[in-house]
């Protein structure tokens, strides 16, 4: 059922302070340490310029030291025009400006919808109601474009064809980054993940965190691991995403026209533990708003998900997980509402001496 009460938060009236049913639990909110910029720890910044050429061995060991070390990464000298980032946040940052009702006639908890709006928490159903968060959001399947492309809206007019530009774009840089990964992970086949492993269609999230009265009371997003294989983020040049290092919270400094890089669950079991899906989240600021873009490369439906062959071996490095297919993934995940230990547990193998 679509809400008719549904509001986004961008059209909230500008207030002083937040509505009540945004104002997390105590347990919940981030602590004051925490706003502040703890800069003692800066993620790696790889700069991809030269994977074609010499400096290709060394650019996957960076990958791959800063992939089992912190989960997360920054890219830069990534292929993908400036424009082409540029012009699509324009036109998702014009979307939110759009008068209520042109946008709140795509709002829907329907996960099968291609473009939708959606507001508050991080899925429809993992979490209850009453605890909100301080974002909007579009969901939208992304690519292929082709097949996909007349479900995005045709308002503002260039959201269609920017959009389509953007998703390529990234497309191409996920696969180069997983090319650089299965070369990593030591795979005899380069080409490892070109399959089943990516071909769902590519999801997004453009996310948008109005600027909040109180930063202290409430969070953007709250601690989640993404699910899939690969996410690849345009969070622009307002911070806000903090992710989990050594038990406690590190900011990733944006840098302009870069993309933080980070694995989902699905990484994680098809390199055996190796890349790890790592915890993050979003603090949300009294300044300015901040709008993201994520895209999420998934597998496609009847693609069975299992450590790597070429990862696991018999002796030395014995399979932690089980083969499973997505549809038992996405039941693991509901069922745990997304958390690690018991989400990963699902699909552990025991092994008995
Ligand atoms: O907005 C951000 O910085 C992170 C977004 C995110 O974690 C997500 O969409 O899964
Ligand atoms: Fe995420």
């Amino acid at each position: 059922m679509e809400s008719p009460t549904m509001k986004l938060i961008c059209d909230l009236p500008s207030a002083n302070s937040i509505p009540d049913n945004y104002v997390l639990p105590l347990e919940k909110r981030p602590c004051n340490q925490e706003l502040g910029d703890d800069l003692s720890v800066t993620l790696p910044v790889i700069d991809l310029q030269e994977t074609l050429g010499h400096g290709r061995q060394q650019i996957i060991g960076e990958i791959m030291e800063a992939g089992k070390e912190f989960g997360f990464f920054q890219v830069v000298n990534h292929g993908v025009e400036e424009d082409v980032i540029k012009g699509f946040r324009e036109a998702a940052t014009e979307f939110f400006r759009m008068p209520e009702e042109a946008k709140l006639k795509y709002y829907s908890t329907d996960m099968s919808k291609a473009f939708r709006v959606f507001s508050g928490s991080i899925t429809s159903h993992t979490d209850t109601n009453d605890i909100r968060y301080w974002r909007d959001c579009l969901k939208i399947r992304c690519y292929p474009v082709d097949k996909l492309m007349h479900h995005w809206p045709s308002q503002p007019e260039m959201f269609r064809e920017r959009l389509a530009k953007y998703a390529v774009a990234v497309k191409e840089l996920g696969r180069r980054l997983l090319g650089l990964i299965a070369e990593g992970l030591g795979l005899a086949n380069h080409e490892f993940f070109e399959g089943g492993l990516t071909g769902g269609d590519m999801m997004m999230n453009v996310n948008y965190y109005p600027a909040c009265p109180d930063p202290s009371l409430t969070l953007g997003i709250r601690p989640h691991s993404d699910r899939f294989i690969l996410t690849v983020l345009s969070q622009g040049d307002v911070s806000g995403l903090q992710a989990s290092y050594k038990g406690r919270w590190i900011r990733v400094q944006p840098i302009h026209n870069a993309f933080v890089i980070n694995f989902g669950f699905q990484m994680e079991i098809v390199t055996n533990g190796v890349l790890k899906s790592v915890e993050h989240r979003v603090l949300t600021n009294s300044a300015t708003g901040r709008l993201t873009v994520a895209t999420f490369t998934r597998p496609s439906m009847d693609c069975m998900i299992g450590p790597a062959p070429g990862v696991v071996n018999e002796g030395t490095n014995s399979p932690k997980y089980r083969t499973f297919t997505g549809d038992e993934f996405t039941e693991a995940f509901e069922a745990t509402t997304g958390r690690r230990e018991p989400l990963l547990d699902f699909f552990k193998i025991r092994h008995t001496q």
